[in-house]
């Protein structure tokens, strides 16, 4: 391949921004381009395992793994900054360890929570957006069980989880794991417990049919958790939610409070971007945005359209989608380089599964329901999949969840 030597920036090592260096590293030679990632951290993390952490169900460190294991040295060059500008007119991206200049960028900076601007939300619960915020969770909820006894043990310890969302469920799913693990370890009584989920909307996880939905229910339920469905949580404040319950405001007190109700795109967008909602900008079919034909943005902070005119609705934000992105983004680019015209983003969505701990799960796979085992199964096989896309064997195989 010969052509001018343009410099690619690509901005986040989460699953859009390294499966499109992963894929880029093959499609490209030594020669072909400058290609620099930009990431927050040294090492990617697993989003998708995260309520996992918050649980302790696994420990930090078997989510994540160090970008150098998948960035080949020779060709693109890691830079672990933080970026805190993007100059879209000038080409330029601000970083706390200097300026990265660009031919083409690729903005894959991810999610971070959103609290809808509910009450002490912020200051008061706990989120599962990164392994720090995780972590934060699971420190938090295992104090309460070491302290349980030297309290005077006169109140029960009460879990709160805001949203009965995909993350809701699969952080209840661990948590129906990991806490009678916990009241084993400090001699609590399990029936000490409480382990609520609270959340707004009149029915829970709208993405599976109705008779999936009651089995995940039905399973929670059997190991103790209790839900609270069309029940809005007005504010969070030291003692837990405060909810309404038919017009009127109740307290419901915790020990330890978890929002999993809510995530937006990076907040860097608004301040780089124009027409940019809750973190995410519309993009073009080929992926780039409206009137910067050299700027693709991808994964959590890129609405993707499906369908057209006013129908288009964009796809829901998925570590499946921002893998497929990243994919596409890297054929493009190297189609770019060619002199050719680059080509229409297509998903294809492969499914869903929802865990419920390590041994169960509900989903839909090739169009067709599963529930139990198959789909905890299934779910290592999504988790081991994206680590070998874009990690190749070796690391699938010291990474993964199957050996
Ligand atoms: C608990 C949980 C469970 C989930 N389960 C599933 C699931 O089962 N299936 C599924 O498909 N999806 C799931 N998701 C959603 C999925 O995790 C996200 O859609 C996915 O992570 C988006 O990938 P991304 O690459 O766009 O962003 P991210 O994974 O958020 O990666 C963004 C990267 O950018 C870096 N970064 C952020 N800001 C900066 C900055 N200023 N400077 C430099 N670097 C920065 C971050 O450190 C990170 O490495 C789940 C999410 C959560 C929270």
């Amino acid at each position: 391949m010969s052509f001018e030597r343009k410099k690619i920036l690509v901005l986040g090592a989460g699953y859009a921004g390294l499966q499109t260096v992963s894929k880029l590293q093959k499609l490209l030679g030594h020669q072909d381009a400058d290609i620099t990632l930009i990431n927050k951290n040294e090492y990617h993390y697993e989003a998708t395992w995260l309520h996992e952490t918050a649980a302790g169900t696994i420990d930090w460190e078997d989510g994540v793994y160090p970008v150098s294991k998948v960035v080949d040295a020779s060709k693109v060059k890691f830079v672990p900054a933080e970026v805190t500008a993007i100059h879209k007119d000038e080409k330029r991206v601000e970083t706390n360890q200097g300026d990265f200049e660009y031919d083409i960028l690729v903005t894959a900076l991810g999610f971070e929570s959103e609290t809808f601007g509910i009450e002490g939300m912020e200051e008061h619960a706990h989120s599962i957006v990164s392994p720090q915020t995780a972590l934060a969770a699971r420190h938090e909820i295992e104090r309460n069980f070491a302290n349980y006894k030297n309290s005077g043990a006169e109140k029960d310890i009460s879990i709160l989880v805001g949203g009965a969302g995909f993350t809701g469920v699969e952080f209840l799913g661990e948590l129906v794991e990991s806490v009678p693990v916990l009241c084993e370890k400090y001699g609590i009584d399990y029936s000490k417990v409480n382990l609520t989920c609270v959340e707004a909307a009149p029915s829970m996880l709208p993405m599976f049919p109705e008779n999936l939905t009651d089995y995940a229910v039905k399973y929670l339920e059997d190991r103790g958790a209790k839900f609270m469905i069309g029940t809005p949580i007005v504010a969070a404040n030291e003692d837990g939610f405060v909810v309404k319950i038919d017009d009127e405001e109740q307290q419901l007190e915790a020990s330890s409070v978890i929002w999993t109700a809510g995530v937006r795109g990076n907040s860097l967008m608004e301040e780089s971007f124009d027409g940019v909602k809750r973190g995410r900008i519309v993009v073009k079919p080929d992926l780039t945005i409206e009137g910067y034909e050299d700027i693709y943005v991808i994964g959590d902070v890129a609405a993707v359209m499906n369908g057209e005119g006013d129908d288009a609705r964009p796809y829901p934000t998925t570590a499946q989608i921002a893998m497929q992105l990243g994919e596409h983004v890297a054929k493009n680019i190297e189609l770019t380089l060619k002199g050719d015209k680059k080509e229409p983003f297509k998903y294809d969505d492969k499914g869903t599964v929802c865990s419920l701990g390590s041994k169960d799960g509900i989903g839909i796979v090739m169009g067709r329901e599963i529930k139990g085992k198959k789909a905890a199964f299934m779910k290592r096989v999504i988790d081991s999949r994206a680590i070998l896309k874009i990690g190749g064997p070796m690391l699938a195989y010291s990474k993964g969840k199957f050996f």
